[in-house]
């Protein structure tokens, strides 16, 4: 199969999209049965609590999932490369970084150590058959430079000269320095501090308009996504629970997940005791339930069918959400709000106030 480069924003349809990691008890799923719409162009975020599968999705963008991982079942379609579940080898390769640029999580340890970032960019720019390198270094500053950084001093430095927040903005510049048109940043901005963060959040977002890009955000901080995304995906245990226009689904949440997440975001102003912790924690590898919902056994919601059957998507307005309580509220009054808990407020609080809205869950 031939790739074919696209030039504009590409759409990006997962279907069905499930992974299993091998562990001593036999083969477990992380994600299963995911269905997610990348519409072109918008900047999709998503969000969950630590383990909840969200690096494992972005890993499987670009057929990256490693060994003990495999992705079993489902497709990844992406316009002008096809499912990328079905590349192998060069191809593949090509398609990260040309077509998908990437952060992954950790990205301030990705550097090579034994080599100037630089000379890392130029191998770059040679695996990938960049004919004008001298444009690419340019590109580089550039971005650099937008990032607050002296583009030049970092090409010529080593990881080791470099700090944490330093090196996840070299992981953002590699990520778009190829002019890749689907992009995906894995916590982008996890060891920022809360100025530098909201910086590069505006630079994500800018160049993202600028180029015409389509882009995934993964994060555990609300904040983040409240800022930056058109669209937000939230996860848990594996499975997408709420989907839709991140106005809508922050601004009236209806998956109980997804208000319990809100309610437990300390308030900017008011009590901050008001803040609740989810009860519980979340599920891990081995002990996601195989059948009913995922969710139920820190559902305030909790229904006897939550137990044996899998939730319906429920669709309202432009979001989906997968609840039987929602289902049931839709049925009973002919909508299906459940009165929201918190609400997009609470997210964006003080203007551009990001980094105090992790999403945690009660502490052990
Ligand atoms: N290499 C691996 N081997 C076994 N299990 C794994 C591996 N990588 C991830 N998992 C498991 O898969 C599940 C999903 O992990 P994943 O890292 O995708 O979640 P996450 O939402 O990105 O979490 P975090 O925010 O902590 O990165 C977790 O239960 C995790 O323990």
């Amino acid at each position: 199969m031939s790739v074919t480069p696209e030039k504009k924003a590409p759409g990006v349809r997962v279907s069905g999209l499930s992974v299993v990691y091998r562990t001593p008890t036999g083969e477990l799923p992380a994600i299963s049965g995911i269905d997610l719409d990348l519409v072109p162009g918008t900047i999709t975020g998503v969000v969950g609590e630590s383990g909840s599968g969200k690096s494992t999705l972005a890993l499987s963008l670009l057929n990256a999932v490693q060994s003990p991982g495999r992705i079993s079942a489902g497709s990844v379609e992406i316009d002008g490369l096809g499912d990328v579940v079905k590349l192998r080898g060069e191809e593949l390769r090509k398609a990260r970084g040309r077509h998908i640029g990437y952060v992954f999580q950790a990205a301030q340890n990705s550097l090579n150590p034994l080599k100037t970032v630089g000379k890392q960019l130029l191998d770059l720019g040679r695996s990938h058959d960049v004919a004008d390198l001298r444009g690419l270094v340019r590109e580089a500053k550039d971005l650099l430079g937008r990032m607050g950084m002296d583009g030049a001093r970092v090409l010529d430095s080593h990881q080791h000269e470099l700090s944490g927040g330093m090196r996840q903005r070299v992981g953002i510049m590699f990520a778009l320095v190829l002019n890749a048109h689907l992009v995906v940043l894995d916590e982008p901005t996890t060891a920022l501090d809360m100025i530098t963060q909201a910086t590069i959040l505006r630079i994500v977002r800018e160049v993202h308009e600028e180029r015409g890009l389509t882009t995934l955000v993964i994060t555990h901080d609300l904040g983040v996504v409240a800022e930056v995304a058109d669209r937000l995906a939230v996860m848990y245990g594996g499975q997408v629970v709420e989907q839709g226009p991140t106005m809508e689904v922050l601004g009236a949440p209806r998956h109980p997940y997804t208000q319990g997440l809100l309610r437990a975001i300390p308030r900017l102003v008011g009590d901050i005791d008001e803040a609740r912790a989810l009860p519980g924690r979340p599920p891990t590898l081995g002990t996601i339930p195989e059948r009913g919902c995922v969710f139920r056994d820190r559902c305030v919601l909790r229904m006897d069918v939550c137990e044996t059957e899998k939730p319906p998507v429920v669709s309202l307005g432009a979001s989906i959400a997968l609840c039987h309580a929602v289902e049931a509220a839709a049925d009973r009054d002919g909508r299906a709000d459940i009165p929201p808990a918190g609400g997009l407020q609470e997210v964006v609080g003080a203007q551009g106030a990001t980094g105090v809205h992790e999403v945690r869950g009660e502490q052990p």
